[in-house]
């Protein structure tokens, strides 16, 4: 499991020769465990400090507006996340049925519960799949503030794509030219205090991979999120310490570009680490999933299929395998 940390400093200033070694750290850690964490990012700890404030913010706000927008409403604006291929707007506790995208039956009943609330947000000038944010008189300026980063985080996430294409041995903008244009998604998590004896299995998420092609995080100083550790099966946790570091996980579409060079990283939120405290803090992360444009195809790109090596998934629309996963998530 990467215990080291990777400092992306090299590569946004370095030599061509010190680009190079992130690159090559970059990718082997991608390669060998799914994920890595990343600091010295060039964003400031104040800027993310800032998304977790208004992360609070957003969920202790009334929910009044939310009603409009629930996992099976439309609003007129808001597609149904069960049938449509992206997700936008606010998604109550037990929205997202995790345990039903990789191996349902692997859970137990118990298990089979998500205790997160969250927040999507969509590109900017989506008028497709809009983003229904609060009223400005609920939460004044949260909505300007929300565009900005989500811009700022497309750039760091497509600087790393970049840095990928270069330790896969790809053409320049072989990969980022799939995700234009951009269709992303930023996500506030809240997962509320819970009483020890709720915690049903000590889950608060499933393991489970994400669809997106890379996902970028930041999680609050609450422990919990753990990846599986692929040499023995074991679920680890994955520190990052707070605003200051980043995690990287490859998502679904890149597994499936890359014919499973680059595996999809398994990770859940456990309630572990908290002791036998009977109540779990609250916890929030931010997570940027870098995704790629519907039109994109999501199958194997021909750089990594060969006669011995065929392609391993179907070449689907991203629109059609984003469909295919929401319908599974939120029905
Ligand atoms: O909150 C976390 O640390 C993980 C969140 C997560 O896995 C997700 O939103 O897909
Ligand atoms: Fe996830």
């Amino acid at each position: 499991m990467p215990k080291d940390k990777i400092s992306a400093a090299k590569f946004l200033h370095g030599t061509q020769q010190e680009k190079m070694e992130f690159v090559t750290a970059f990718t082997e850690a991608l390669k060998k465990n799914g994920w890595a964490v990343l600091t010295d990012l060039g964003l400031e700890s104040k800027e993310v400090d800032e998304m977790f404030q208004w992360n609070k913010r957003l969920f202790d706000a009334p929910k009044d507006w939310t009603v409009k927008n629930r996992v099976t409403g439309t609003n007129g604006l808001t597609p149904d996340r069960a049938t449509g291929p992206a997700s936008r707007g606010y998604g109550a506790v037990n929205s997202e049925k995790i345990w039903k995208l990789k191996s349902e039956n692997s859970f137990k009943q118990s298990q089979r519960q998500d205790l997160k609330e969250f927040f999507d947000m969509g590109p900017p000038d989506d008028t497709e799949y809009p983003t229904a944010f609060p009223p400005e008189s609920v939460l004044p300026g949260f909505s300007d503030f929300m565009k900005v980063k989500y811009y700022r985080l497309q750039e760091v996430a497509t600087q790393l794509m970049g840095a990928l294409e270069i330790g896969l041995g790809l053409p320049p903008n072989a990969l980022t030219q799939k995700c234009e244009p951009v269709n992303s998604e930023l996500r506030f998590n809240h997962y509320p205090p819970l009483q020890a004896t709720s915690r049903q299995g000590g889950l608060r998420s499933v393991g489970h991979t994400d669809l997106g092609v890379l996902t970028l995080l930041f999680a609050d100083g609450v422990a919990g999120l753990e990846f599986e550790n692929r040499a023995t099966g074991a679920f680890e946790m994955a520190e990052t310490r707070g605003s200051q570091e980043m995690l990287v996980n490859i998502s679904d579409t890149l597994e499936r570009w890359t014919n499973g060079v680059l595996r999809g990283g398994l990770h859940r939120v456990s309630g572990a680490g908290v002791g036998d405290q009977s109540v779990m803090p609250t916890r929030r992360s931010i997570v940027f999933f870098y995704k790629a444009d519907m039109q994109s195809g999501s199958g194997p790109l021909e750089e990594f299929v060969s006669e011995k090596n065929p392609a391993r998934y179907d070449d689907v629309t991203v629109d059609e395998f984003l469909r295919r996963m929401n319908a599974r998530l939120y029905k």
